[in-house]
Protein backbone atom coordinates (compact mmCIF):
# COMPACT_ATOMS: atom_id res chain seq x y z
CA UNK A 1 0.00 0.00 0.00
CA UNK A 2 1.45 3.26 -1.01
CA UNK A 3 1.82 5.95 1.86
CA UNK A 4 -0.28 8.82 2.51
CA UNK A 5 -0.06 11.96 0.94
CA UNK A 6 -2.52 13.53 3.20
CA UNK A 7 -4.21 12.50 6.54
CA UNK A 8 -6.01 13.58 9.24
CA UNK A 9 -6.70 11.93 12.69
CA UNK A 10 -9.05 12.62 15.44
CA UNK A 11 -10.75 15.93 13.85
CA UNK A 12 -12.99 16.96 15.93
CA UNK A 13 -14.85 20.35 15.00
CA UNK A 14 -18.32 21.91 17.34
CA UNK A 15 -20.33 24.95 16.01
CA UNK A 16 -21.87 25.49 19.24
CA UNK A 17 -23.81 22.03 20.48
CA UNK A 18 -23.11 20.75 17.03
CA UNK A 19 -20.36 17.93 16.61
CA UNK A 20 -19.68 19.17 12.78
CA UNK A 21 -16.93 16.59 12.90
CA UNK A 22 -16.39 13.80 15.17
CA UNK A 23 -13.25 11.95 15.89
CA UNK A 24 -12.78 11.59 11.80
CA UNK A 25 -9.63 10.21 10.30
CA UNK A 26 -8.93 9.14 6.70
CA UNK A 27 -5.79 9.64 4.13
CA UNK A 28 -5.41 9.96 0.80
CA UNK A 29 -2.54 8.03 -0.87
CA UNK A 30 -0.33 8.67 -4.36
CA UNK A 31 -2.63 7.43 -7.69
CA UNK A 32 -6.00 7.64 -5.90
CA UNK A 33 -9.04 9.17 -5.93
CA UNK A 34 -10.80 9.18 -2.65
CA UNK A 35 -14.49 10.22 -2.78
CA UNK A 36 -16.17 11.63 0.97
CA UNK A 37 -20.07 11.25 0.73
CA UNK A 38 -22.69 11.66 2.73
CA UNK A 39 -26.02 13.42 3.12
CA UNK A 40 -26.94 17.31 3.12
CA UNK A 41 -25.74 18.26 6.33
CA UNK A 42 -23.49 15.67 7.04
CA UNK A 43 -20.44 17.74 7.42
CA UNK A 44 -18.39 17.10 4.16
CA UNK A 45 -17.92 21.01 3.95
CA UNK A 46 -16.67 21.39 7.29
CA UNK A 47 -14.49 18.88 7.27
CA UNK A 48 -12.29 19.99 3.72
CA UNK A 49 -12.53 23.57 5.57
CA UNK A 50 -10.18 22.01 8.11
CA UNK A 51 -8.16 20.33 5.58
CA UNK A 52 -7.90 23.63 3.60
CA UNK A 53 -7.06 25.45 6.23
CA UNK A 54 -9.62 27.17 6.75
CA UNK A 55 -11.23 26.37 9.66
CA UNK A 56 -9.23 25.00 12.51
CA UNK A 57 -10.50 21.42 14.40
CA UNK A 58 -11.09 21.83 17.93
CA UNK A 59 -8.77 18.66 18.47
CA UNK A 60 -6.87 16.73 15.81
CA UNK A 61 -4.24 16.41 13.66
CA UNK A 62 -3.61 16.96 9.64
CA UNK A 63 -0.61 15.69 8.11
CA UNK A 64 0.54 16.91 4.09
CA UNK A 65 3.45 13.88 3.73
CA UNK A 66 5.52 14.17 7.03
CA UNK A 67 4.58 18.05 7.77
CA UNK A 68 1.92 18.87 10.44
CA UNK A 69 0.33 21.76 8.80
CA UNK A 70 -2.89 21.71 11.14
CA UNK A 71 -1.48 25.12 12.78
CA UNK A 72 -1.03 26.73 8.91
CA UNK A 73 -3.24 29.02 7.35
CA UNK A 74 -5.02 28.42 4.00
CA UNK A 75 -1.94 30.14 1.65
CA UNK A 76 0.59 28.35 3.48
CA UNK A 77 -1.14 24.85 2.48
CA UNK A 78 -1.65 25.65 -1.01
CA UNK A 79 2.10 26.78 -1.46
CA UNK A 80 3.12 23.21 0.56
CA UNK A 81 0.85 21.30 -2.06
CA UNK A 82 -2.54 21.40 -0.77
CA UNK A 83 -4.52 22.28 -4.14
CA UNK A 84 -8.29 22.75 -3.89
CA UNK A 85 -11.47 23.52 -6.38
CA UNK A 86 -14.62 25.45 -4.96
CA UNK A 87 -17.82 24.59 -4.47
CA UNK A 88 -18.89 27.97 -6.01
CA UNK A 89 -17.43 29.04 -9.55
CA UNK A 90 -15.35 32.59 -8.79
CA UNK A 91 -13.88 32.70 -12.13
CA UNK A 92 -13.90 35.96 -13.88
CA UNK A 93 -16.58 35.96 -16.92
CA UNK A 94 -14.99 38.54 -19.21
CA UNK A 95 -11.62 37.57 -18.76
CA UNK A 96 -9.85 34.69 -21.12
CA UNK A 97 -9.26 31.33 -19.72
CA UNK A 98 -5.45 31.90 -19.39
CA UNK A 99 -5.78 35.13 -17.34
CA UNK A 100 -8.72 33.29 -14.99
CA UNK A 101 -6.14 30.31 -14.68
CA UNK A 102 -3.36 33.39 -13.54
CA UNK A 103 -5.30 34.92 -11.25
CA UNK A 104 -6.50 31.73 -9.34
CA UNK A 105 -3.09 30.56 -8.59
CA UNK A 106 -2.11 34.06 -7.31
CA UNK A 107 -4.78 34.00 -5.02
CA UNK A 108 -3.86 30.57 -4.25
CA UNK A 109 -0.38 31.71 -3.43
CA UNK A 110 -2.21 34.25 -0.88
CA UNK A 111 -1.22 37.56 -2.70
CA UNK A 112 -3.15 40.03 -1.28
CA UNK A 113 -4.85 42.35 -3.76
CA UNK A 114 -3.37 45.38 -2.46
CA UNK A 115 0.54 43.78 -3.92
CA UNK A 116 -1.30 42.18 -6.51
CA UNK A 117 0.85 42.39 -9.98
CA UNK A 118 -0.98 42.61 -12.74
CA UNK A 119 -1.32 39.23 -13.48
CA UNK A 120 -0.49 39.65 -17.16
CA UNK A 121 3.69 40.61 -16.40
CA UNK A 122 3.51 37.58 -13.86
CA UNK A 123 5.83 35.75 -16.28
CA UNK A 124 6.44 33.43 -13.63
CA UNK A 125 2.22 32.04 -14.12
CA UNK A 126 2.21 31.91 -17.69
CA UNK A 127 4.24 28.47 -18.29
CA UNK A 128 2.44 26.75 -15.44
CA UNK A 129 -0.87 28.05 -16.01
CA UNK A 130 -0.51 26.85 -19.72
CA UNK A 131 0.42 23.57 -18.59
CA UNK A 132 -2.89 23.23 -16.05
CA UNK A 133 -4.82 24.02 -18.86
CA UNK A 134 -3.24 21.24 -21.03
CA UNK A 135 -3.29 18.99 -18.02
CA UNK A 136 -6.98 19.90 -18.38
CA UNK A 137 -7.55 19.85 -22.34
CA UNK A 138 -8.47 23.12 -22.68
CA UNK A 139 -5.17 24.75 -24.01
CA UNK A 140 -6.70 25.45 -27.20
CA UNK A 141 -9.20 27.81 -25.45
CA UNK A 142 -6.29 29.46 -23.42
CA UNK A 143 -7.37 33.08 -25.48
CA UNK A 144 -11.21 32.89 -25.05
CA UNK A 145 -13.64 34.61 -22.81
CA UNK A 146 -14.46 32.58 -19.73
CA UNK A 147 -18.23 33.95 -20.21
CA UNK A 148 -17.98 31.81 -23.72
CA UNK A 149 -17.04 28.44 -22.18
CA UNK A 150 -20.02 25.33 -21.36
CA UNK A 151 -20.64 24.90 -18.00
CA UNK A 152 -18.35 21.98 -18.03
CA UNK A 153 -15.20 23.69 -19.66
CA UNK A 154 -15.62 26.32 -16.16
CA UNK A 155 -15.26 23.36 -14.70
CA UNK A 156 -12.40 22.35 -16.01
CA UNK A 157 -10.35 26.01 -15.66
CA UNK A 158 -11.68 25.84 -11.88
CA UNK A 159 -9.11 22.35 -11.68
CA UNK A 160 -6.43 24.15 -13.46
CA UNK A 161 -6.21 26.98 -11.38
CA UNK A 162 -5.54 24.73 -8.90
CA UNK A 163 -3.11 22.61 -10.58
CA UNK A 164 -0.91 25.53 -11.30
CA UNK A 165 0.84 25.63 -7.87
CA UNK A 166 2.14 21.53 -8.93
CA UNK A 167 -0.01 20.36 -5.67
CA UNK A 168 0.71 17.11 -4.34
CA UNK A 169 -3.11 16.48 -3.36
CA UNK A 170 -5.74 17.81 -4.48
CA UNK A 171 -9.02 18.56 -2.63
CA UNK A 172 -12.40 18.69 -5.09
CA UNK A 173 -15.67 20.10 -3.76
CA UNK A 174 -18.38 18.87 -5.96
CA UNK A 175 -16.71 19.40 -9.62
CA UNK A 176 -19.70 17.59 -11.51
CA UNK A 177 -22.39 19.77 -9.55
CA UNK A 178 -24.77 21.45 -12.33
CA UNK A 179 -23.69 19.24 -15.30
CA UNK A 180 -25.17 17.32 -17.50
CA UNK A 181 -24.29 13.88 -18.68
CA UNK A 182 -21.93 15.10 -21.06
CA UNK A 183 -19.85 17.10 -19.12
CA UNK A 184 -19.85 14.72 -16.31
CA UNK A 185 -17.86 11.94 -18.57
CA UNK A 186 -15.81 14.38 -20.14
CA UNK A 187 -14.68 15.70 -15.86
CA UNK A 188 -14.40 12.13 -15.11
CA UNK A 189 -12.13 10.91 -17.31
CA UNK A 190 -10.14 13.95 -16.80
CA UNK A 191 -9.56 13.11 -13.70
CA UNK A 192 -9.37 9.67 -13.90
CA UNK A 193 -5.99 10.32 -15.76
CA UNK A 194 -4.94 12.96 -13.42
CA UNK A 195 -5.25 10.88 -10.48
CA UNK A 196 -1.83 9.20 -11.71
CA UNK A 197 0.34 12.43 -10.95
CA UNK A 198 -2.25 14.30 -8.30
CA UNK A 199 -4.26 12.44 -5.46
CA UNK A 200 -7.46 13.84 -5.22
CA UNK A 201 -9.94 14.12 -2.78
CA UNK A 202 -13.56 13.93 -3.60
CA UNK A 203 -16.51 15.07 -2.54
CA UNK A 204 -19.42 14.61 -4.78
CA UNK A 205 -23.11 14.34 -4.50
CA UNK A 206 -22.88 11.97 -8.39
CA UNK A 207 -23.08 8.93 -7.24
CA UNK A 208 -22.36 7.31 -11.36
CA UNK A 209 -19.02 9.91 -11.11
CA UNK A 210 -18.18 8.58 -7.24
CA UNK A 211 -18.65 4.73 -7.76
CA UNK A 212 -16.74 4.79 -11.20
CA UNK A 213 -13.81 7.40 -10.35
CA UNK A 214 -13.04 6.20 -6.21
CA UNK A 215 -10.64 3.71 -5.40
CA UNK A 216 -11.81 4.39 -1.62
CA UNK A 217 -14.81 5.87 -0.35
CA UNK A 218 -15.77 7.23 3.14
CA UNK A 219 -19.23 7.78 4.09
CA UNK A 220 -19.83 10.72 6.80
CA UNK A 221 -22.72 11.10 8.62
CA UNK A 222 -23.76 13.56 10.93
CA UNK A 223 -19.92 14.23 11.61
CA UNK A 224 -18.64 10.69 11.50
CA UNK A 225 -17.36 8.49 9.42
CA UNK A 226 -19.82 5.49 9.43
CA UNK A 227 -17.97 3.16 6.27
CA UNK A 228 -15.34 3.18 4.62
CA UNK A 229 -14.34 1.03 1.14
CA UNK A 230 -13.94 0.07 -2.35
CA UNK A 231 -16.96 0.78 -4.47
CA UNK A 232 -18.22 -2.41 -4.19
CA UNK A 233 -17.99 -2.67 -0.64
CA UNK A 234 -19.85 0.41 -0.25
CA UNK A 235 -22.78 -0.22 -2.51
CA UNK A 236 -23.71 -3.44 -0.12
CA UNK A 237 -22.80 -1.80 3.22
CA UNK A 238 -26.36 -1.63 5.14
CA UNK A 239 -25.20 1.29 6.95
CA UNK A 240 -24.66 3.08 3.88
CA UNK A 241 -27.87 2.53 2.28
CA UNK A 242 -30.24 3.27 5.39
CA UNK A 243 -28.17 6.06 5.82
CA UNK A 244 -27.65 7.48 2.67
CA UNK A 245 -27.84 5.37 -0.61
CA UNK A 246 -31.82 3.72 -0.30
CA UNK A 247 -31.87 0.82 -2.16
N1 LIG B 1 -20.13 28.13 10.57
C1 LIG B 1 -21.09 27.34 11.05
N2 LIG B 1 -21.74 27.62 12.17
C2 LIG B 1 -22.70 26.80 12.67
N3 LIG B 1 -23.06 25.63 12.09
C3 LIG B 1 -22.45 25.29 10.96
C4 LIG B 1 -21.43 26.12 10.37
N4 LIG B 1 -20.99 25.49 9.23
C5 LIG B 1 -21.70 24.35 9.13
N5 LIG B 1 -22.58 24.24 10.14
C6 LIG B 1 -23.46 23.10 10.40
O1 LIG B 1 -22.66 21.94 10.43
C7 LIG B 1 -23.33 20.84 9.83
C8 LIG B 1 -22.49 20.28 8.71
O2 LIG B 1 -22.54 21.21 7.60
P1 LIG B 1 -21.69 21.00 6.27
O3 LIG B 1 -21.98 22.18 5.41
O4 LIG B 1 -20.30 20.72 6.62
O5 LIG B 1 -22.37 19.69 5.66
P2 LIG B 1 -22.22 19.09 4.20
O6 LIG B 1 -22.10 17.62 4.37
O7 LIG B 1 -21.14 19.79 3.47
O8 LIG B 1 -23.62 19.46 3.54
P3 LIG B 1 -23.99 19.70 1.98
O9 LIG B 1 -23.87 18.36 1.30
O10 LIG B 1 -25.42 20.16 2.06
O11 LIG B 1 -23.06 20.74 1.44
C9 LIG B 1 -24.69 21.36 9.38
O12 LIG B 1 -25.64 21.05 10.39
C10 LIG B 1 -24.48 22.86 9.29
O13 LIG B 1 -25.69 23.55 9.51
Amino acid sequence: MSEAVLSMSGLHKRFGALQATHDVSLDLRAGEIHALIGPNGAGKSTLIAQIAGSLRPDAGQIHLGQRDITALGVARRARLGLGRSFQVSCLAEPLSVLRNVMIGAQALQGHSFRFWRPVSRDRSLLEPAYEALERMHLAHRADTPVAALSHGERRQVEVACALVLEPRALLLDEPMAGLGPEGSARLTELLETLKREVPILLIEHDMDAVFRLADRISVLVAGSVIAHGDSAAIRRDPRVRDAYLGD
